[in-house]
């Protein structure tokens, strides 16, 4: 198994309920699963923990094995920088960098840049006549290319996106969905993708539901 989430709750500082209870949730290397729920359920902040970008109380979360609570800072960012990578609504591009810089960002922090890699990703999301471009000169599906590209320039084993076609019109969603899944399809990783889209939903692989932080 690549993600195991397991037994794991999470309750923010000064909140009545934890916003997570209990949680349960496996994901097979080259499996796609979205994750549905009402606004305010936990999707994103399930998404963060199983990106080591946040705690957790109890339960644990583990990747190829690893277990996120034996991590220190340290430990949680070389997980970002290497077998996890995350994409966004908000696209976060680096807006002082070109397409070229920003597709390579995450690689070169990661000490693993791969131009011959970075170059066949911006053939296959489009973006070969974009590389000088500034992201401000980008409409928001080009953006999004970018960040997909981005994320999975250090070909990562799982692909966390939170609506990552949440502030594009329905055909560029469309598109910019169709090409994550098959670049993903391509590299083997895993996507564990959060969407209030049935539609999307039925796209991927597997689908759970949470309600008020549990999957029921
Ligand atoms: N940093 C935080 N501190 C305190 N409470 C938070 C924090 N982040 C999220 N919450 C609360 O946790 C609950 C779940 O939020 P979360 O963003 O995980 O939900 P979501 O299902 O992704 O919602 P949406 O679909 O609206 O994005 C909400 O009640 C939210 O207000």
């Amino acid at each position: 198994m690549l993600l195991e989430i397991d037994n794991v709750s999470k309750r923010y500082p000064g909140a009545e309920r934890p916003v997570l209870d209990a949680v349960s949730l496996a994901l097979d290397a080259g499996e796609t699963l979205a994750l549905t729920g009402e606004s305010g359920s936990g999707k994103s902040t399930l998404l963060h923990l199983a990106g080591a970008l946040d705690h957790f109380e109890t339960g644990e979360i583990r990747l190829d094995g690893l277990a996120y609570s034996t991590l220190n800072d340290a430990g949680r960012a070389m997980v970002r920088r290497g077998p996890v990578a995350l994409v966004f609504q908000q696209f976060n591009l680096i807006p002082s960098l070109t397409v070229a810089q920003n597709l390579a960002f995450h690689a070169r922090l990661g000490g693993r840049h791969d131009p011959a890699w970075v170059s066949h990703l911006a053939t296959r999301l489009g973006l070969d006549t974009l590389l000088s471009r500034y992201p401000e000169t980008l409409s928001g599906g080009q953006q999004q290319r970018v960040a997909i590209g981005r994320a999975l320039a250090l070909r990562p084993r799982l692909l966390l996106a939170d609506e990552p076609t949440g502030n594009l019109d329905e055909t560029t969603g469309d598109a910019v969905l169709a090409l994550m899944l098959d670049l993903v399809a391509e590299t083997g990783a895993a996507l564990l993708l959060v969407t209030h889209s049935d539609r999307i939903a039925a796209s991927l692989g597997r689908r759970v539901h949470l309600t008020n932080g549990a999957i029921r």
